[in-house]
């Protein structure tokens, strides 16, 4: 099983920003978008989560397989961190949120309503999640942003754990998690200035 990109443009704002976009990620491996800030990294993984449509290309693999994770946490405020987790569980059809607790270090916090967790605890929260997702693939934009170096590192050891399962992880990174992962940079894709598109896509 793998994810292919192939030939593929995404827009912003009614702009194309990237263009040509080809790669493929295999079963079990980790894959690391590069790119300076506004190149479009956050666009592709939306268009990858199926969240706004490709301009034009094609993707194959990702039905029903992804696990999206961007800035914003999604976390239910006046939920706890278990009911939220069992949350995501139902709605994933998926059981047990126990190895989840585990690997971001959230026994401690499991009757704490989200609303009231320190910024960092709510990423690590949202980055459980995808492990109760079931999902083969995680499409993680930015994922360690307010983590401390000990969250970094329970992150990284989800990830290496989700690849040596045979699952697949695309992120968008700027700082190094010491994982052994390929690299993708996309400014060899950026979109040749002011070509515009007539689609609208609604960016939250
Ligand atoms: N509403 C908008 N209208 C027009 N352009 C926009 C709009 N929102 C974002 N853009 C532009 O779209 C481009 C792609 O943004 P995107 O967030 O995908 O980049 P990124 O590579 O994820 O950036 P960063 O590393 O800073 O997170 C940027 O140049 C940005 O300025």
């Amino acid at each position: 099983m793998e994810l292919r990109l192939t030939d593929i443009a995404c827009a912003r704002g009614g702009m194309i920003v990237l263009d040509g976009v080809t790669f493929a990620l295999a079963s079990g491996q980790a894959l690391m978008l590069r790119g300076p800030n506004g190149i479009g990294k956050t666009t592709l993984l939306r268009v990858i989560a199926g969240l706004q449509p490709a301009v034009s290309g094609q993707i194959d693999g990702a039905d029903e397989q992804i696990a999206y994770a961007g800035h914003a946490d999604g976390l239910k405020a006046t939920l706890t961190v278990s009911e939220n987790l069992q949350f995501w569980a139902k709605i994933y059809g998926t059981s047990g949120i126990d190895d989840a607790i585990a690997a971001f270090d959230l026994t401690m916090l499991i009757d704490r309503r989200a609303h009231d967790l320190s910024a960092g605890q709510k990423r690590r929260l949202g980055l459980a999640r995808l492990l109760v997702t079931g999902r083969r693939i995680w499409a993680l934009d930015e994922p360690t942003v307010s983590l401390d170096a000990i969250s970094v590192g329970l992150f990284a050891d989800a990830v290496r754990a989700h690849c040596a399962g045979g699952g697949m992880v695309l992120m968008a990174t700027h700082i190094d998690l010491g994982l052994q992962a390929d690299t993708l940079d996309l400014t060899p894709y950026k979109a040749a200035a002011a070509v515009e598109t007539d689609f609208d896509e609604a960016f939250l």
